[in-house]
This record gives structure tokens, C-alpha cells and sequence, in this order.
């Protein structure tokens, strides 16, 4: 049974308080509505802490959910565990958002849907607020918003003025919520549980000039104020418009959604989640025991330690001690590893220690901490600089040199370099793949093999990342199938073993597949993967290029990206026309006409338009798989087009 969190209705409100992680802050009752509720936040981490945690030895007690159950402990304070032996790709729950504010970010968005604005936005006849047209169908910015929002007298009318539209895109949180728990009383408890880690960002100072700002242009209690941005960025969900998000319309801000927000973090998270119609679906991505921690990634999977670890104690304040962070190689995938300059293929690992110097896993090389930190912080510059991976991402010349630099500064395992990578293969599969030349189809189908071998180890079953992979790798063998066989190039021998191998490797992605790669535009060496699982990520945000983990005391931490997994957000493209399948001459298999040879075999059958039926079968399972991960995916049309072409290979 899947659970459905629909707030208003049924909602939950016995989550328990979240345990102390930090001293209680001053209190200053009153009996405003802001009062109230600092009261019920006051009281529920006072006398309901210890019990919180006491209750970690009972059995959980979230309710209504066939599938997970709430714990709590000292290290990780509330989370999900699975109550029952789940298996891959089932369906946990549905959840739709208590509130859902726009990021607080310099840029105008319609406050009704939520879409981003161009410069030039009508405002709303009555409070000024952005729209993007007056009667926009979005549903978020209702009249009490509006009128709460004429009373504040902002002048907003078509603002070019930056730091009023921050300020505007700040205070909907906190106004959203308060107008949220005054319509709902019974959920006032369930935001007053909510972890704000309000001690350590007022300690740390962060995002404490915005509380203030706020709270004064509100009018509204300091304590409130802070506890719901702390709420926020520490538990919200960037909500994108992708398959029907935000009010129907398809804006993108930031979700509050209390269940979800239970599910701590993993850097190789065994869940995955996407909108559509509204609500939050969450999904296991591989199989989860009875008893496990129920974890999604705060951080995009691709990104190595370092900046995982600078991005989780900036925003979320907590260093995470999973498996893959405690493992310098990153399970084997070597995302942070670094070319060595000594030998030739060795990889520099980061210590296990800090401080320590990294050292070479073939020869003795080693490397200061300093000099390893300078790479990195170089690569920035070039991910950066004029013809780098930021603004380029669909620019192939572009890319691929930038790959190129990446791979000589950084190696071709780095984050970085994949990432570039990544960026890459959607480039050059974004145009209808009968335009695409044969030699950036080869190239394509090596980057995805490889991607897909760092899936395995760091992202795996079935993940977005891995999805997408599949779609890409399987639309590129694809069309290279049918190309070589239109143009009746295939027999025996003649087909290049990149093919070959690009086929091979659908039919089993957990082979580590040779290293390299011929490219005809670059020459990129493939690194090799030591193991054999799968999955994946994908971000085209740039993340951070400096291996210190300290949070930065004075900024805010920004929790756009929170939760949000390296989402491959450009689609790589939109439509994709289908050709009709030329006629051509049926052959015989024989083994001098054999365009089987990758899969170690005679070519036995061939469909009436003479494609081998392994072959086309094998990309059939694979377009399948790709279809099961991205069921809930803006791409899932593409996966069906895929299809469709694959039938038609099939007849
Ligand atoms: C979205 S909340 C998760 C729910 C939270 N544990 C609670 O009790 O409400 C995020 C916070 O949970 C804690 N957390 C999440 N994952 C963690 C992990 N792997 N290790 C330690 N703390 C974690 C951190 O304090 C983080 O700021």
C-alpha cells in the first residue's frame, strides 16, 4: 500500500519532536498568533525531548504507512526506516506540500505558479507582487497573501530592484507558513517539530541578517521567524515544474514536505523522488531490508567528498560519516582521485586523515594537500572561464575542449571531469539523432559507458541518473544499428569495435568495459571502474571547487538545490523525429555476413527488414529499463519514441 500525505485531510501530526541538537534559545511569549506557535515550538523541544529520544527503543510510530516507520537517535535525530523488505522501484509514499514559497533568490517569480519572469512582469493589481499575467491559473497567491502583502507597502510595481525582490521572495516563507498553520491549527505541532538547527545557525551566524530582515518587515517574533527559515533550509524540497509541478502550472520553488523531509541523508541514497501532479512521489531505487534507514542525497551523487561535505555542513550542518565519505577511493568509483603526475594511469587518492598527503594506488607518488587543493580550485577556473561547462551546456565545441583541459589538470576520473562529461553526452544527443554524426554517436556511447560504470558505484539500481544513461546510450546504439544497416556497411568485420562494445555493453552494464574510448573529435581515456554496480546522477550546476568543509559563518546557506539530486535538468531534448525505416535487402546470417560478432555469436534471425532480432532485443530490454526508472521522468516520452523505432527494427 502506498501511503498519500494529503495535508488538510488526514494529515499527520503525531511526528515527534526533533531531538536536541542544539541549546535552547531564548524565549519571548506572547499572545500573538506568532507567540503561540513559539510557545508550542518552545515546548516541544523542551519537556519532549528526552522522551524523543527515549523513544528511540520503541517501536516506530509513524502510523500510516505500510512501508516505513519513524526512529530516533542521538546521531541521526528523527528518521525513516523500512518496516518491511522493500523491493527496487516500489512506491513508498505521495506527499503533497504544506507550503510551497519561492526560492529567496534576486529574481522575479510569478507568486501564483511559481514560474520564473523575465524582466518585465505585471505585477498583481492589488499588492504588486510579481504574476506572470494577472489571471494566471496558478493557485498560490491567494487574498490573504495579497492582502497581507498591500499592508507591508513593499512598492514593488514591476521592481527591476534586486534586493527588493530578494526581501519579497524571503518573506513569502515565513508568510506562507504562518498563513498555512492559522487556516490549519493542527499543524502547527507537526512545523514546530520540524529540525531548524536554530542554535547552530545563530551560533555560526548564518542567514541571521536575513532573519532580521525579515522578522522586521514582517513584523512578526524573531524566534518564529528564524525557526521557519531555519525549517526551511533545512528540510525544504526544490519542487521543479517537471511533470506538472507546482499549482498544475509548472513553476519550481521550494517544498515543505514533513514526511519526506524524515528521510536522512546518504551519499548513495536508496530513494529517489520526483513531482508530478503537485505531490512528491518517493521511490525505492534498489532493494531496502527490513530495519534499514529509509535515505535520500541532499547533495548531487556525482559531486565528490569534498564538496559534498562543504555543501552539507554549509546547509545543513552536519558532516555525513556514510560508507562512501569514510572511503577515500568513493567505493571505487575515484570521483576524487586526481591524475598522477608521476606514472602514467595512476590515480593520486585523498587521504584518509586530513592533512595527510594523497598518494598514487600504482606507483609511490605523493602529493602535498596544498598542491592537490591548487588542481582542484584550477579546474574552477577552467569550469568557469569563458568556454568552460557553466552557460555552455549544450555547446559540444565548447565542452569537449573543456573535457579535454579537465582531463589533463584533473584526471578523467574527477567529479569535475565526469560532470564536463556528463554535460557533454546530453549535447551531443540533444539535436534529432539522424543529424548526429556517426563519430559523436561512438564518442556519446563511450562517455555513457563510463558514466554508467561510476552509476553503478555511487548512484545505483534505479536512479535518474542510471535512467538517463540508459536512454542515452540505448537511443545512440540505436541509431548507429539502423545507420550501419541502412547504409549496408554491416558484415562481417566491419563493424568498429566501439559499436560493438556501445552494443555489448547494454546487454550487461555491470561489465567494466575497456578503458578506451576513440573519439573522433577528442581522444578520451575511459577510466576504469574496479567494480560492478550501477546508478547515477547528474548535475549541470557547477558545485563547489574547494575541498575545505567548513560552513562560511556569514552567508546563508542556499538550500536550492536541497534534496534535489543531480538532476540532468537540460532535457536533452525535446522532439525527436522517428524515420521510417528504409527497406532494405534482406541478408542471410551466415558467418562471413555476421553483424552479431559482439555478442560472441552468429547472428541466427534477422526481422523482415534485416536487423539482427539479439541485437534489437537486447536494446528493447534495455529501453525497458531506462522506461521503469523514468516513469515519473519529463523524459519519458523519448524513452517511447525509443520504442517505437526499436518495434519497428523489430519487424
Ligand atoms: C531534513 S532533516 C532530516 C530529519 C531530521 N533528522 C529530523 O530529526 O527532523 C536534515 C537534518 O537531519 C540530520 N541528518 C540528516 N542526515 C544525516 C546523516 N546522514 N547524519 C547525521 N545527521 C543527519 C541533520 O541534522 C540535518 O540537518
Amino acid at each position: 500500500m502506498v501511503w498519500q500525505v494529503w495535508y488538510g485531510a488526514g494529515a499527520i501530526t503525531n511526528i515527534p519532536p526533533t531531538p536536541p541538537t542544539t541549546t535552547n534559545d531564548n524565549t519571548n511569549h506572547n499572545d500573538s498568533f506568532s507567540g503561540r506557535l513559539q510557545q508550542e515550538y518552545s515546548s516541544s523541544r523542551r519537556p519532549d525531548i528526552q522522551r524523543s529520544v527515549d523513544a528511540s527503543k520503541e517501536p516506530p510510530d509513524v502510523d500510516c504507512c505500510a512501508s516505513v516507520a519513524l526512529q530516533v537517535s542521538l546521531e541521526y535525530g528523527r528518521y525513516l526506516v523500512a518496516t518491511r523488505d522493500i523491493l527496487a522501484g516500489e512506491e513508498l509514499f505521495r506527499e503533497v506540500p504544506l507550503v510551497l514559497a519561492p526560492r529567496p533568490v534576486p529574481t522575479p517569480a510569478c507568486l501564483a505558479c511559481l514560474r520564473g519572469l523575465v524582466q518585465d512582469w505585471r505585477g498583481c493589481e492589488e499588492c504588486g507582487a510579481p504574476l506572470c499575467w494577472p489571471r494566471c491559473p496558478g493557485t498560490l497567491h491567494g487574498v490573504e497573501e495579497c492582502q497581507s502583502l498591500s499592508s507591508l507597502s513593499l512598492s514593488l510595481g514591476n521592481s527591476q530592484d534586486l534586493n527588493k525582490l530578494k526581501l519579497l521572495n524571503e518573506i513569502l516563507t515565513p508568510m506562507r507558513t504562518l498563513l498555512v498553520l492559522s487556516t490549519e491549527p493542527s499543524l502547527r505541532g507537526v512545523v514546530a517539530s520540524m529540525q531548524s538547527n536554530v542554535g547552530q545557525r545563530r551560533r555560526l551566524k548564518v542567514g541571521q541578517e536575513t532573519v532580521l530582515r525579515v522578522a522586521q518587515t514582517l513584523q512578526e517574533d524573531l524566534d518564529v521567524v528564524a525557526h521557519i527559515l531555519g525549517v526551511f533550509d533545512t528540510n525544504a524540497f526544490v519542487m521543479s515544474g517537471q511533470g506538472g509541478g507546482v499549482g498544475g502550472v509548472g513553476g519550481s520553488g521550494r517544498a515543505l514536505l514533513p514526511l519526506s523531509a524524515l528521510m536522512n541523508h546518504n551519499c548513495t541514497p536508496n530513494t529517489q523522488h520526483w513531482f508530478q501532479h503537485g505531490a512528491i512521489i518517493v521511490r525505492a531505487v534498489c532493494d531496502i531490508p527490513r530495519g534499514s534507514q529509509v535515505t535520500t542525497s541532499y547533495a548531487p551523487t556525482l559531486w565528490g567528498t569534498s564538496a559534498r561535505a562543504a555543501h552539507l555542513t554549509a546547509s545543513k550542518l552536519f558532516r555525513c560519516r556514510c560508507e562512501r565519505c569514510r572511503d577515500p577511493t568513493e567505493l571505487g568509483s575515484h570521483l576524487s582521485s586526481l591524475a598522477c603526475r608521476s606514472c602514467k594511469g595512476g590515480l593520486m587518492v585523498p587521504p584518509h586523515a586530513p592533512g595527510e598527503p594523497w598518494a598514487c594506488n600504482q606507483c609511490e607518488g605523493t602529493v602535498g594537500v596544498g598542491a592537490a587543493e591548487a588542481l582542484v580550485r584550477g579546474a574552477g577556473a577552467i569550469v568557469r572561464g569563458g568556454g568552460g561547462v557553466e552557460g555552455n551546456e549544450g555547446d559540444v565545441t565548447n565542452l569537449t575542449t573543456t573535457v579535454g583541459h579537465l582531463t589533463r589538470v584533473l584526471g578523467p576520473t574527477h567529479y569535475v571531469t565526469r560532470e564536463a562529461n556528463y554535460a557533454l553526452l546530453l549535447a551531443l544527443l540533444a539535436t534529432p539523432l539522424t543529424d548526429v554524426s556517426e563519430g559523436d554517436l561512438l564518442h556519446a556511447v563511450g562517455v555513457a559507458r563510463d558514466l554508467l560504470g561510476v552509476a553503478d558505484l555511487v548512484d545505483p539500481g534505479l536512479s535518474r541518473f542510471r535512467g538517463v544513461l540508459l536512454l542515452e546510450l540505448t537511443r545512440a546504439c540505436a541509431e548507429l544499428l539502423r545507420r550501419q544497416h541502412i547504409a549496408d556497411h554491416v558484415v562481417a568485420n566491419t563493424m568498429t569495435a566501439d559499436v560493438a562494445c556501445g552494443i555489448s555493453e547494454l546487454t550487461n552494464t555491470t561489465t567494466t568495459p575497456s578503458t578506451t574510448t576513440t573519439t573522433p573529435s577528442t581522444t578520451t581515456t575511459t577510466p576504469s571502474t574496479t567494480t560492478t554496480t550501477t546508478p547515477s546522477t547528474t548535475t549541470t550546476t557547477t558545485p563547489p571547487l574547494n575541498t575545505t568543509t567548513t560552513p562560511s559563518p556569514n552567508t546563508t546557506p542556499t538550500t536550492p538545490d536541497t534534496h534535489q539530486l543531480p538532476s540532468s535538468s537540460s532535457s536533452s531534448s525535446s522532439s525527436h523525429t522517428i524515420r521510417q525505416i528504409q527497406p532494405v535487402k534482406k541478408r542471410q546470417a551466415t558467418p562471413e555476413n555476421n553483424y552479431c560478432e559482439e555478442n560472441n555469436d552468429v547472428c541466427t534471425e534477422l526481422s523482415d527488414n534485416g536487423y539482427c532480432l539479439d541485437t534489437v532485443q537486447k536494446l528493447l530490454e534495455a529501453a525497458d529499463e531506462s522506461e521503469v526508472i523514468l516513469q515519473f521522468d519529463s523524459r519519458l516520452s523519448e524513452v517511447w519514441e525509443l520504442k517505437q523505432l526499436l518495434h519497428q527494427l523489430q519487424r
